[in-house]
């Protein structure tokens, strides 16, 4: 069986009736929303954010009723994806391109749930390219000062053109390869005027669950 559908389908079942659930993006929670659908169908009743265009389409073909993070107090339980988690349970998100809205709705959750293959867990962060999502105003800018700060960005291309994310912004991904100190990385990265938001999941998630080998491993913050 998939790693990606076992972590998945396990998160469904930290569900319960009456939750405000945020949906993460991607190919594993895709089958965590598969599981919530068919929950929905034997009597669940739940009320879902999406943290993307991509979700919103599959959340409202598989019947999971949609609300606005602006209209929820707060979220019971957010469950992701993610692109890389180290042993201290921080990670890299947005090789989608919905960091910001998952960044957003994560930190609106009681609990955050990241499901993955064993795939995604690494020593250090950054062998994945960690997307910054910027300003298109002043993108050509932002590019420079990440070289002038050997952080080796590139402008994230989609069929031949500028990625866009869902709120109109570009991605520049950095290639770092090792991410020595993630901590002052990300203080940096806030810092940096027309960076809306960036990868880097630091103390944000509380669980991990891991799909391995046809078996399950889940790890707790
Ligand atoms: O922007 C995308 C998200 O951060 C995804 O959660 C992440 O890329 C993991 O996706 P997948 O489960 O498809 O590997």
């Amino acid at each position: 069986m998939d790693d990606k559908k076992i972590a998945g389908e396990r998160a469904a079942e930290l569900i319960r009736d009456g939750m405000i659930v945020g949906l993460g993006t991607g190919s594993t929670v895709y089958y965590t929303m598969k599981r919530i659908s068919q929950m929905l169908e034997n009597g669940l009743k739940i009320k879902a954010v999406s943290t993307s265009s991509s979700t919103t389409t599959i959340a409202q073909k598989l019947g999971i009723p949609l609300v606005d993070l602006n209209d929820v107090g707060k979220i019971d339980i957010t469950i992701d994806g993610a692109d890389e988690v180290d042993s201290s349970l921080n990670g890299i998100k947005g090789g989608g391109g919905a960091l910001l809205y998952e960044k957003l709705v994560a930190i609106s959750s009681e609990k955050v749930i990241w499901v993955v293959d064993s795939s995604k867990i690494v020593n250090q962060l950054g062998e994945f390219p960690l997307p910054v999502e910027v300003i298109p105003f002043a993108y050509n800018h932002i590019l420079t000062k990440f070289k002038d700060m050997n952080l080796n960005p590139r402008l994230r291309i989609n069929n031949g053109d500028f990625f866009i994310t869902d709120s109109q912004h570009y991605i520049i991904d950095l290639y770092i390869n090792k991410i020595e100190y993630p901590y002052e990385l990300e203080k940096t990265l806030n810092s940096i005027p027309g960076v809306v938001e960036h990868g880097l999941f630091i103390n944000i998630v509380d669980t991990v669950i891991i799909g391995k080998d046809n078996s399950l491993e889940i790890v707790n913050r």
